[in-house]
């Protein structure tokens, strides 16, 4: 009998989802058994807001647990993850992605088209401000914060107090409140954060056991997809504050693969919005989120001031 790997998460019902659903495809590909090690992290104890707090603690908790060996892996939602590299710790894999469109959670179930002008829309992110913004439909968008479920509870339940809410997808669909999906919003009117429905499973880089293990998890796809829009992010971290999306997809060509990555600067107002796309190989996935950035820069992005949220 081989001891069960000690999978480290956070009690949240997205963190334990995510934790459970990689736990069981784990076993059903190795055969290793797995058991959750539930992490109390500073975010859990604190009544401050997340968004003040940032996912960071969180991520960290988790990442101080790893490199202490209390746990052998962690499953992170990828676009939480900041975009330099962990050291000491390796991302054995990446799953195959949710999809990574954002969706929209409505009274009645009604479509963004259905909303009438002065609708309350409430979400956290700079980013789905900015887009909602720029669609012109006159939707009064207000901040919220708190885990998917507490944000559901706005609009569906008896203390609802908005007219829509709009999340990733892929979070409701992984606490199973698929059902709630009024609208899967078109990348074309809400281009998804960078990495957004994807999951990085990460160990401590020397656990090479474990990293040969957990790369039966990868998929080769999504990992390419995230490469991508991850290279973009942190290139225009560095020279630019406004809010960024991103979102890659892979399709094949006439001579292979190819993976088409489009990114967008909006300012925060979404009044101003530059958008641009590249192509390229898989293979060269982080090349073509840097020279997409390089792109995005070159046509002004470093002029829409933001805060980095
Ligand atoms: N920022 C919080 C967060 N981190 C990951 C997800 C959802 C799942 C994912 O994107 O993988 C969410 C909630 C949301 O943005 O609605």
């Amino acid at each position: 009998m081989t001891s069960p790997l000690r999978l480290g998460t956070r009690g949240s019902t997205l963190a334990l989802a995510q934790s459970q659903l990689t736990a069981d495809a784990l076993t059903a590909a190795t055969g290793r058994p797995v058991e959750l090690v539930r992490i109390v992290t500073p975010g859990d104890r604190s009544s401050a807001p997340v968004a003040q707090l940032g996912v960071g603690v969180f991520v960290s908790a988790l990442r101080d647990a790893l490199l202490a060996r209390e746990i052998d892996f962690a499953v992170h939602s990828y676009k939480d993850l900041p975009t330099a590299t962990h050291p000491g710790l390796h991302i054995a894999a990446v799953p195959p992605r949710e999809d990574p469109r954002d969706a929209l959670i409505a009274k009645g179930g009604q479509t963004l088209a259905e909303l009438p002008p002065g609708s309350v829309i409430g979400t956290g992110a700079v980013r789905r401000i900015a887009q909602l913004h720029a669609l012109g439909l006159e939707l009064q968008v207000t901040p919220i914060r708190g885990n998917i479920d507490s944000r559901i509870a706005r609009v569906h339940g008896p203390e609802a107090d908005l007219d829509a809410v709009v999340l990733a997808r892929a979070g409701v669909v992984r606490i199973g409140r698929a059902a709630d999906i009024a609208e899967t919003l078109d990348p074309m009117l809400m281009l998804p954060a960078p990495a957004q429905g994807a999951l990085a499973v990460e160990c401590r880089a020397d656990d090479s056991d474990l990293v040969e293990l957990l790369a039966a998890l990868d998929h080769a796809p999504s990992r390419a997809a995230v490469l991508a829009e991850r290279a973009m992010l942190a290139t225009l971290e560095a020279g630019c504050s406004a809010p960024v999306a991103a979102h890659a997809e892979l399709a094949e060509g006439e001579d292979g693969d190819e993976i088409y990555l489009r990114g967008a600067v909006i300012s925060p107002d979404g009044v101003r919005a530059i958008r641009l796309s590249r192509t390229g190989t898989p293979a060269d996935a982080a090349e073509i989120g840097k020279a997409l950035a390089a792109d995005l820069l070159d046509a002004g992005a470093d002029t829409l001031i933001g805060s980095t949220e």
